[in-house]
């Protein structure tokens, strides 16, 4: 099955994957713990606006994670104290869903540290629906078919852990991936990058 890009959310851990039929050429990059997905350099060009951002940021007492540009205004919301469902809602609701082909969802989570009094949390914006909530087990959001947030069996030992086991989920056209973990009051974070993205 062919779900698009998706996420898996912990509590205490997020991860990322691209997974790609149309852009496979694709690597994740770590600038100083942001990591950002980027063409390959032998990758085509492309004038796609959705397919090179930010996946991974930190903002607040949170990581952010997602698959496009809404990262950022989320991030910059918890910068400025917004509680993680509403940095979540706003933004998802005012970049709204992708004006692509496919009316492609914007799927984002946020997490806390595992002593934290706040909830990690997951959101999606489609076509017909904004979903924005809580998270209390590992919880999965895929841009195609598994689009509204569901429990998946999960484990995360290490942020590393995190993004190996993203990228090995048996959906289709995996390309690269990336796993954080927020615990006892560090962020880590980690890359997957298929064979397609190896080397610089
Ligand atoms: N975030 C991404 O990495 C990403 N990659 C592709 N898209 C969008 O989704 C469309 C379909 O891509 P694909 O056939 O690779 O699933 C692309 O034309 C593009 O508009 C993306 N947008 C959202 O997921």
């Amino acid at each position: 099955m062919y779900v698009g890009r998706f996420i898996v959310v912990g509590p205490d851990f997020g991860a990322y994957r691209v997974s790609s039929r149309s852009f496979p050429n694709r690597r994740i990059v770590d600038r100083d713990g942001t990591l950002t997905v980027a063409p390959t350099p032998d990758a085509p060009e492309s004038d796609n606006p959705y397919i090179s951002y930010n996946c991974v940021r930190e903002g607040g007492d949170a990581v952010v994670v997602g698959n496009g540009s809404h990262v950022d205004p989320i991030a910059e919301k918890l910068d400025l104290g917004y509680p993680a469902r509403d940095a979540l809602a706003e933004s998802l609701l005012a970049l709204d869903y992708e004006k692509d082909d496919y009316d492609t969802p914007r799927i984002a989570g946020v997490v806390t540290d595992d002593d934290a009094e706040e909830d990690s949390y997951v959101g999606v914006v489609r076509r017909d629906a904004l979903l924005v909530k809580a998270v209390s087990e590992p919880t999965l959001v895929a841009t195609y078919e598994e689009d509204a947030p569901t429990p998946v069996e999960f484990e995360a030992s290490d942020a590393e852990s995190a993004a190996s086991g993203v990228y090995e989920m048996e959906y289709e056209h995996a390309v690269c991936a990336a796993g954080v973990t927020y615990r006892d009051g560090e962020v880590a974070v980690a890359v997957e990058n298929g064979p397609d993205g190896d080397g610089e």
